[in-house]
């Protein structure tokens, strides 16, 4: 089985994902570490070196190649993966992936990002926590579009990492 893990920044992909595989005795794998693995540089470097359309590109390709293995693994996508290009539509029409949205609540993913929004190029330039919250509802109305097109939606807002795990594979089993 191939579990995508889909959702905005900060929702909890990198961290659930990597306990997920572990749980499930399965590889982990994180776009946007695959991405600076091929690339050589920083995300924050590619975005400001070589700009967003370039990252964009680079990441469906990635995305493909990932999805093109053919064991079983849990990915964590990057917060933007599926609303670019045809990827949604790409990763709904894998007959061997589930992809799982993970939701979390607008005033979590505020607090969860503030103090990691310098890792963010999208985020690094909004000063105060108002302005990133702000900042967020807007994107998440564009990218819910996308995201609520998930096989599933678990939320990972007050819950544990270890809850939210758990939560998916009730789901999943
Ligand atoms: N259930 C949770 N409870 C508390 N903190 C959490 C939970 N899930 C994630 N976090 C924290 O939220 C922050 C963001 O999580 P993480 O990096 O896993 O998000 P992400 O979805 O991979 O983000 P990105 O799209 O930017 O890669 C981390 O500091 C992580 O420890
Ligand atoms: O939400 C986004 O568009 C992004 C999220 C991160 O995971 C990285 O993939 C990058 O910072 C872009
Ligand atoms: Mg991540």
């Amino acid at each position: 089985m191939k579990i995508v893990l889909i959702g905005y920044m900060g929702s909890g992909k990198s961290s659930v994902g990597k306990k997920l595989a572990a749980v499930l005795g399965i590889p982990f794998k994180d776009m946007d570490d695959e991405i600076e693995k091929q690339e050589g540089i920083s995300i924050p470097k590619i975005f400001l070196e070589k700009g967003e359309i370039y990252f964009r590109k680079v990441e469906i390709e990635v995305l493909k190649n990932i999805l093109s293995k053919s064991e079983g693994f849990v990915l964590a996508t990057g917060g933007g993966t599926p609303c670019y290009a045809d990827s949604m539509n790409f990763l709904v029409k894998q007959k061997d992936v589930v992809s799982v949205y993970l939701k979390t609540p607008i005033d979590v993913l505020t607090t969860r990002l503030f103090s990691e929004k310098e890792n963010r190029p999208l985020l690094a330039h909004l000063k105060t926590e108002d302005n990133l919250n702000d900042f967020i509802r807007k994107h998440l109305f564009e990218r819910g579009y996308f995201y609520n097109q998930a096989a599933l939606t678990v939320e990972n807002g007050g819950e544990s990492v270890n809850e939210t795990v758990e939560k998916i594979i009730l789901k999943l089993f």
